[in-house]
């Protein structure tokens, strides 16, 4: 592109970013009929024009660009998406109309005016089609299709390809292989194989092209030396990432998903690799959803165990609120990076309610005691394989009194310090955990709640 046509289209961006901005329908629609590609352009700061819609109460050009698929999901860079910005300001007709994706069926549902969250690591890309996972034959098919996908996991990390030196932005992405390219590690005893699923079909794609099954994805550990493993790659760019907690932050959406599942996974045959209830050894079944003992008179061999299949540990994680409804409770462990404060958490114990758990766990840490309980979201996090479920709660006392063992400092913190956090104000006193984490999102959503509703 010469220097002219560049600064031609970046004009067209910003007079399409101002007519949304001012709610002028006519323009956005001309604009977008003249280059439909203007729609998920973004302008200052990562702003689109479906925020810009969003931050002022244009509903009309909010409906617009839904009509014609502009993307929801993109993040300014205060990580908001245009539903926060929406929320954030009070225009309820945006927010409703921005989370509106399930359509009828939402209102069946008492409180349906709550926007279901999707947060990092949920996304499901496949569908798991776990009725063939016992189906041989398929499977045996499918691992020699052409189009198959396969990742290769080394030590519970997933090979990815890092960005050029030169290039912007951070973004990971996996490495994705063919059936040729591993066939040899799929004939070592060792290596542990996992289905994770078929592409689910685009929406958008044509009838004729669906007679053909999209592609479907398997998983592969092998205890074959990482470096060797990395030449099997044509890009010298490519890795296992050493610090998954915070690498695997950098994934797309749609790849976190399929990792949260694979790892997960992967992580439970690598802890349990006897029967816990015998003691011999274990041979994989299902595709990889299950281990079942070889000793024929293991009690685990009659009737269905939880001990056969991969675990999922639920933990709670929830933003306290202060009785008087402006201050949330945040705390930090020894280990956060200094600055940091997030929601308080902790696992669920056997034989125990959400509630219970959240009133528990608040007390526990913080010694500050919680009345009511609202359930908000979820999020998989492959750590190795919580749940944490996500709580606001409402606390009935406001002494702090920390557990010094887990927790080396809990505060009140008012709202408008963690508005200031949050979104990246003038010198936030304290910073919180980043926008892929359920404990951003709750905080997020509490300042959003009733900020100037
Ligand atoms: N995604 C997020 O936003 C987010 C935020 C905070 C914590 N987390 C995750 O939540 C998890 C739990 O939080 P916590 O550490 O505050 O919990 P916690 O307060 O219950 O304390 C952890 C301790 O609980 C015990 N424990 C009980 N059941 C356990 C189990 N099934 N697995 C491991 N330990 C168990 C161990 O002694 C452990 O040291 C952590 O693993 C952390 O990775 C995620
Ligand atoms: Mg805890
Ligand atoms: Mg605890
Ligand atoms: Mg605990
Ligand atoms: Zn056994």
């Amino acid at each position: 592109m010469t220097s002219f046509q560049m600064s031609a289209k970046e004009d067209m961006v910003e007079k399409f970013l101002d007519a949304a901005a001012r709610g002028d329908l006519t323009q956005v629609s001309s604009l977008l009929s003249l280059v439909p590609s203007l729609i998920n352009q973004t302008g200052y700061s990562g702003w689109t024009a479906l925020m810009l819609a969003a931050r002022n109460g244009h509903l009309h050009v909010a409906e617009k660009l839904v009509s014609l698929g502009c993307d929801k999901s993109s993040v300014n860079s205060s990580s908001q998406t245009a539903l926060d910005i929406a929320k954030f300001w009070g225009h309820r007709h945006i927010a409703g109309l921005l989370s509106q994706s399930e359509g009828s069926c939402r209102r069946i549902l008492p409180g349906g005016d709550l926007s279901l969250q999707e947060n990092y690591f949920g996304r499901e890309t496949l569908d798991r089609l776990s009725g063939r996972r016992t189906d041989e034959v398929w499977l045996e098919t499918k691992q020699k299709d052409l189009a198959t996908v396969y990742l290769l996991f080394s030590n519970l990390s997933p090979m990815v390809s890092t960005p050029q030196e030169d290039s912007e932005g951070g973004d990971i992405k996996l490495c994705r292989f063919r059936y040729e390219a591993v066939k040899d590690l799929l004939q070592k005893p060792s290596t542990v194989l996992i289905f994770l699923g078929m592409e689910k079909m685009k929406s958008s794609s044509s009838s004729s092209s669906q007679t053909e099954e999209p592609p479907v994805w398997f998983a592969i550990s092998t205890d074959e030396d990482a470096a060797e493993l990395l030449r099997r790659c044509r890009e010298n760019t490519c890795l296992f990432p050493k610090t998954p907690n915070r690498d695997l932050l950098k994934l797309s959406e749609e790849e976190a998903g399929v990792v949260a599942q694979a790892r997960s996974v992967l992580a439970w045959h690598s802890r349990y690799s006897f029967c816990s209830t015998c003691g011999s050894s274990t041979h994989l079944e299902e595709a990889g959803y299950k281990r079942s003992c070889l000793n024929p008179e293991c009690r685990s061999q009659r009737g269905v165990h939880n001990t056969c299949y991969p675990r999922v540990d639920p933990v709670v994680i929830m933003l306290v609120i202060h009785p008087d409804g402006n201050q949330c409770l945040l705390g930090r462990k020894k280990v956060f990076p200094a600055g940091m404060f997030s929601c308080l958490a902790g696992f669920v114990e056997p034989g125990e309610a959400i509630e219970e758990a959240v009133r528990r766990e608040v007390e526990e840490e913080s010694g500050v005691k919680v009345g009511p309980v609202q359930y908000v979201s979820c999020q998989p996090w492959p750590m190795p394989s919580n749940l944490m479920i996500g709580c606001l709660a409402v606390a009935v006392t406001t002494d702090i009194k920390v557990d010094e063992k887990e927790i080396e400092e809990a505060r009140w913190f008012p709202r408008q310090q963690v508005i200031d956090s949050l979104f990246r104000g003038a010198s936030p006193a304290f910073f919180v955990p980043p926008r892929q984490t359920i404990a951003h999102q709750l905080i997020k959503h509490w300042v959003g709640m009733n900020s100037n509703l």
